[in-house]
Protein backbone atom coordinates (compact mmCIF):
# COMPACT_ATOMS: atom_id res chain seq x y z
CA UNK A 1 0.00 0.00 0.00
CA UNK A 2 1.71 3.19 -0.79
CA UNK A 3 0.03 6.95 0.19
CA UNK A 4 0.66 9.50 -2.54
CA UNK A 5 0.50 13.23 -1.43
CA UNK A 6 -1.02 14.90 -4.78
CA UNK A 7 0.58 18.23 -3.29
CA UNK A 8 3.10 20.48 -4.39
CA UNK A 9 2.85 21.97 -0.41
CA UNK A 10 5.91 21.91 1.78
CA UNK A 11 4.01 21.62 4.55
CA UNK A 12 1.70 19.43 3.85
CA UNK A 13 4.55 16.72 3.22
CA UNK A 14 6.41 18.04 6.37
CA UNK A 15 3.11 17.32 8.51
CA UNK A 16 2.84 13.90 7.15
CA UNK A 17 6.61 13.10 8.06
CA UNK A 18 6.27 14.69 11.22
CA UNK A 19 3.58 12.37 11.65
CA UNK A 20 5.06 9.10 11.07
CA UNK A 21 4.35 9.44 6.96
CA UNK A 22 6.93 9.07 4.62
CA UNK A 23 4.26 9.63 0.98
CA UNK A 24 5.58 9.73 -2.40
CA UNK A 25 4.46 13.01 -3.75
CA UNK A 26 2.60 13.61 -7.11
CA UNK A 27 1.74 17.33 -7.97
CA UNK A 28 -1.35 17.31 -10.18
CA UNK A 29 -1.54 19.55 -12.93
CA UNK A 30 -4.95 20.99 -11.55
CA UNK A 31 -5.84 24.40 -12.77
CA UNK A 32 -7.27 25.63 -10.45
CA UNK A 33 -8.59 29.05 -11.19
CA UNK A 34 -10.19 27.73 -14.04
CA UNK A 35 -11.77 25.18 -12.19
CA UNK A 36 -13.28 27.96 -9.81
CA UNK A 37 -14.77 29.57 -12.72
CA UNK A 38 -17.13 27.33 -13.67
CA UNK A 39 -18.12 27.05 -10.41
CA UNK A 40 -21.61 28.73 -9.61
CA UNK A 41 -21.67 30.96 -6.51
CA UNK A 42 -20.05 27.54 -4.23
CA UNK A 43 -19.97 27.74 -0.51
CA UNK A 44 -16.36 27.77 0.77
CA UNK A 45 -16.62 24.20 2.01
CA UNK A 46 -17.95 23.46 -1.57
CA UNK A 47 -15.13 25.37 -3.10
CA UNK A 48 -12.24 23.52 -0.88
CA UNK A 49 -13.85 20.45 -1.61
CA UNK A 50 -14.29 20.77 -5.25
CA UNK A 51 -10.62 21.52 -5.54
CA UNK A 52 -9.26 18.98 -3.38
CA UNK A 53 -11.30 16.40 -4.86
CA UNK A 54 -9.92 17.47 -8.75
CA UNK A 55 -6.10 17.32 -7.44
CA UNK A 56 -6.64 13.52 -5.82
CA UNK A 57 -8.47 12.80 -9.41
CA UNK A 58 -6.42 13.76 -11.43
CA UNK A 59 -2.95 12.21 -9.74
CA UNK A 60 -5.79 9.01 -9.74
CA UNK A 61 -6.02 9.15 -13.16
CA UNK A 62 -2.61 8.73 -13.88
CA UNK A 63 -2.41 5.70 -12.03
CA UNK A 64 -5.32 4.08 -13.76
CA UNK A 65 -3.84 5.30 -17.00
CA UNK A 66 -0.36 3.56 -16.00
CA UNK A 67 -2.22 0.18 -14.41
CA UNK A 68 -4.08 -0.01 -18.08
CA UNK A 69 -0.85 0.30 -19.68
CA UNK A 70 -1.94 3.49 -21.88
CA UNK A 71 0.06 6.46 -21.99
CA UNK A 72 -2.49 9.43 -21.85
CA UNK A 73 0.29 12.39 -21.85
CA UNK A 74 -2.46 15.24 -22.73
CA UNK A 75 -2.97 15.84 -19.11
CA UNK A 76 0.13 14.69 -18.04
CA UNK A 77 2.60 18.11 -16.89
CA UNK A 78 5.89 17.49 -18.86
CA UNK A 79 7.79 15.85 -15.49
CA UNK A 80 10.59 13.91 -17.55
CA UNK A 81 12.74 14.74 -14.69
CA UNK A 82 10.77 12.77 -12.32
CA UNK A 83 11.05 15.58 -9.70
CA UNK A 84 9.09 18.99 -9.09
CA UNK A 85 11.58 20.67 -7.99
CA UNK A 86 9.08 22.35 -5.61
CA UNK A 87 8.30 19.90 -3.38
CA UNK A 88 11.42 16.57 -5.33
CA UNK A 89 7.94 15.30 -6.12
CA UNK A 90 8.19 11.68 -7.41
CA UNK A 91 6.50 10.87 -11.29
CA UNK A 92 4.39 7.88 -10.97
CA UNK A 93 6.74 5.99 -12.73
CA UNK A 94 8.65 6.37 -9.42
CA UNK A 95 6.49 4.09 -7.74
CA UNK A 96 6.49 0.85 -8.12
CA UNK A 97 4.21 -1.00 -6.00
CA UNK A 98 0.84 0.39 -7.69
CA UNK A 99 -1.37 -2.63 -7.03
CA UNK A 100 -3.13 -0.77 -3.79
CA UNK A 101 -2.85 3.48 -3.62
CA UNK A 102 -4.22 5.76 -1.32
CA UNK A 103 -4.61 9.44 -3.11
CA UNK A 104 -4.87 12.30 -1.19
CA UNK A 105 -5.73 15.87 -1.98
CA UNK A 106 -6.36 18.81 -0.04
CA UNK A 107 -7.45 22.45 -0.76
CA UNK A 108 -6.61 25.71 1.92
CA UNK A 109 -8.13 28.97 1.63
CA UNK A 110 -9.48 31.20 4.71
CA UNK A 111 -12.76 32.46 4.75
CA UNK A 112 -12.34 36.53 6.28
CA UNK A 113 -14.40 39.81 5.67
CA UNK A 114 -17.15 37.95 3.46
CA UNK A 115 -14.94 36.76 1.13
CA UNK A 116 -12.76 33.39 0.47
CA UNK A 117 -9.19 33.88 -0.38
CA UNK A 118 -6.09 31.72 -1.04
CA UNK A 119 -2.75 32.53 -1.71
CA UNK A 120 -2.05 36.22 -2.31
CA UNK A 121 0.72 36.03 -5.03
CA UNK A 122 1.74 39.58 -4.25
CA UNK A 123 2.98 41.85 -1.51
CA UNK A 124 -0.12 44.04 -2.34
CA UNK A 125 -2.47 41.71 -1.96
CA UNK A 126 -0.68 40.45 0.95
CA UNK A 127 -0.83 43.62 2.52
CA UNK A 128 -4.52 44.30 1.95
CA UNK A 129 -5.44 40.68 3.51
CA UNK A 130 -3.80 41.88 6.81
CA UNK A 131 -5.16 44.99 6.87
CA UNK A 132 -8.73 42.92 7.24
CA UNK A 133 -6.91 40.14 9.48
CA UNK A 134 -4.97 42.60 11.97
CA UNK A 135 -6.88 42.25 15.28
CA UNK A 136 -9.23 39.94 13.68
CA UNK A 137 -9.95 36.12 12.97
CA UNK A 138 -10.68 34.08 10.11
CA UNK A 139 -11.70 30.88 9.28
CA UNK A 140 -9.23 28.59 7.45
CA UNK A 141 -10.81 25.74 5.36
CA UNK A 142 -8.84 23.07 4.14
CA UNK A 143 -10.66 20.27 1.97
CA UNK A 144 -9.70 16.55 1.58
CA UNK A 145 -10.05 14.20 -0.96
CA UNK A 146 -9.11 10.78 -0.45
CA UNK A 147 -8.97 8.10 -3.45
CA UNK A 148 -8.51 4.70 -3.14
CA UNK A 149 -6.97 2.52 -5.83
CA UNK A 150 -6.66 -1.21 -6.37
CA UNK A 151 -4.63 -1.82 -9.94
CA UNK A 152 -5.94 1.11 -11.03
CA UNK A 153 -9.61 1.66 -11.04
CA UNK A 154 -11.64 3.18 -7.89
CA UNK A 155 -12.20 1.27 -5.21
CA UNK A 156 -13.09 3.80 -2.07
CA UNK A 157 -13.11 7.70 -2.05
CA UNK A 158 -13.96 9.60 1.23
CA UNK A 159 -13.81 13.42 1.52
CA UNK A 160 -14.14 16.28 4.06
CA UNK A 161 -13.45 19.39 5.02
CA UNK A 162 -12.17 21.10 8.35
CA UNK A 163 -13.03 24.98 9.30
CA UNK A 164 -10.49 26.19 12.35
CA UNK A 165 -11.02 29.89 13.55
CA UNK A 166 -7.28 31.70 13.35
CA UNK A 167 -7.08 35.08 15.57
CA UNK A 168 -4.78 37.43 14.21
CA UNK A 169 -2.35 39.85 16.31
CA UNK A 170 -2.28 43.06 14.88
CA UNK A 171 1.18 43.49 13.39
CA UNK A 172 3.12 46.77 14.04
CA UNK A 173 3.59 49.03 10.67
CA UNK A 174 7.50 47.92 10.78
CA UNK A 175 6.84 44.35 11.03
CA UNK A 176 4.23 43.67 8.14
CA UNK A 177 7.07 45.69 6.28
CA UNK A 178 9.48 43.05 7.25
CA UNK A 179 6.53 39.95 7.28
CA UNK A 180 5.83 40.50 3.34
CA UNK A 181 9.57 41.51 2.52
CA UNK A 182 10.25 37.87 3.63
CA UNK A 183 7.76 36.69 0.69
CA UNK A 184 6.45 33.59 3.17
CA UNK A 185 2.98 35.05 3.05
CA UNK A 186 2.79 35.71 -0.53
CA UNK A 187 2.49 31.80 -1.45
CA UNK A 188 0.79 30.23 1.62
CA UNK A 189 -3.20 30.73 1.58
CA UNK A 190 -4.67 33.67 3.67
CA UNK A 191 -0.90 35.22 3.77
CA UNK A 192 0.27 33.85 7.19
CA UNK A 193 1.43 30.62 8.43
CA UNK A 194 0.92 29.02 12.06
CA UNK A 195 4.06 27.08 11.79
CA UNK A 196 6.39 30.02 10.00
CA UNK A 197 7.31 33.32 10.56
CA UNK A 198 3.41 33.88 10.30
CA UNK A 199 3.02 32.36 14.31
CA UNK A 200 4.22 35.97 15.59
CA UNK A 201 1.07 37.18 14.82
CA UNK A 202 -1.06 34.35 15.71
CA UNK A 203 -3.09 35.05 18.55
CA UNK A 204 -4.82 30.96 18.75
CA UNK A 205 -6.37 28.62 16.94
CA UNK A 206 -9.87 27.20 17.90
CA UNK A 207 -9.99 24.14 16.35
CA UNK A 208 -7.33 21.60 14.26
CA UNK A 209 -3.87 23.41 14.00
CA UNK A 210 -3.05 20.46 11.70
CA UNK A 211 -5.65 21.69 9.14
CA UNK A 212 -4.74 25.33 8.84
CA UNK A 213 -1.06 24.30 8.26
CA UNK A 214 -2.69 22.48 4.95
CA UNK A 215 -3.55 18.79 5.84
CA UNK A 216 -5.83 18.11 9.40
CA UNK A 217 -4.46 14.77 10.75
CA UNK A 218 -7.52 13.81 12.65
CA UNK A 219 -9.64 14.31 9.13
CA UNK A 220 -7.38 12.70 7.18
CA UNK A 221 -7.47 9.20 10.01
CA UNK A 222 -10.82 9.04 9.31
CA UNK A 223 -10.96 9.35 6.26
CA UNK A 224 -8.36 6.83 5.76
CA UNK A 225 -10.62 4.55 8.02
CA UNK A 226 -13.88 5.09 5.61
CA UNK A 227 -11.55 3.83 2.77
CA UNK A 228 -10.24 0.86 4.88
CA UNK A 229 -7.03 1.98 5.73
CA UNK A 230 -5.99 2.34 9.29
CA UNK A 231 -3.70 5.07 9.62
CA UNK A 232 -1.32 3.34 11.93
CA UNK A 233 -0.48 0.76 9.47
CA UNK A 234 1.02 3.91 7.46
CA UNK A 235 3.73 4.66 10.16
CA UNK A 236 6.43 2.12 8.83
CA UNK A 237 8.95 1.28 11.28
CA UNK A 238 7.90 4.53 13.89
CA UNK A 239 5.19 1.77 14.37
CA UNK A 240 7.63 -1.09 15.51
CA UNK A 241 9.99 1.10 17.13
N1 LIG B 1 3.57 26.12 6.41
C1 LIG B 1 2.29 26.59 6.31
N2 LIG B 1 1.70 26.62 5.10
C2 LIG B 1 0.42 27.07 5.07
C3 LIG B 1 -0.27 27.55 6.20
N3 LIG B 1 -1.53 27.92 5.79
C4 LIG B 1 -1.61 27.68 4.46
N4 LIG B 1 -0.44 27.15 4.03
C5 LIG B 1 -0.09 26.70 2.69
C6 LIG B 1 -0.49 25.27 2.49
C7 LIG B 1 -0.61 25.18 1.01
O1 LIG B 1 0.68 24.90 0.48
C8 LIG B 1 -1.02 26.59 0.61
C9 LIG B 1 -2.49 26.64 0.24
O2 LIG B 1 -2.61 26.54 -1.17
P1 LIG B 1 -3.22 25.22 -1.82
O3 LIG B 1 -4.13 24.51 -0.88
O4 LIG B 1 -3.71 25.59 -3.18
O5 LIG B 1 -1.96 24.23 -1.99
P2 LIG B 1 -0.69 24.48 -2.90
O6 LIG B 1 -1.00 25.32 -4.07
O7 LIG B 1 0.45 24.93 -2.02
O8 LIG B 1 -0.32 23.01 -3.37
P3 LIG B 1 -1.32 22.01 -4.15
O9 LIG B 1 -2.36 22.83 -4.82
O10 LIG B 1 -1.88 21.07 -3.12
O11 LIG B 1 -0.38 21.29 -5.11
O12 LIG B 1 -0.82 27.43 1.74
C10 LIG B 1 0.41 27.50 7.46
O13 LIG B 1 -0.11 27.88 8.50
N5 LIG B 1 1.66 27.02 7.46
Amino acid sequence: MRLVLASASPARLAVLRAAGVEPDVVVSGVDEDALVATLTDPTPTELVTTLARAKADEVASRFAAAATNTTNTTNIPDNTDNTDTRTGADDIADIDDIADIIVVGCDSMLSIAGQVVGKPGTAEVARTRWKDMAGGEGELLTGHAVVRLRDGAVVARAEGTRVTTVRFSTPSGEELDAYLATGEPLAVAGAFTLDGLGGWFVEGVDGDPSSVVGISLPLTRRLLAEVGVGVVSLWGDRATS
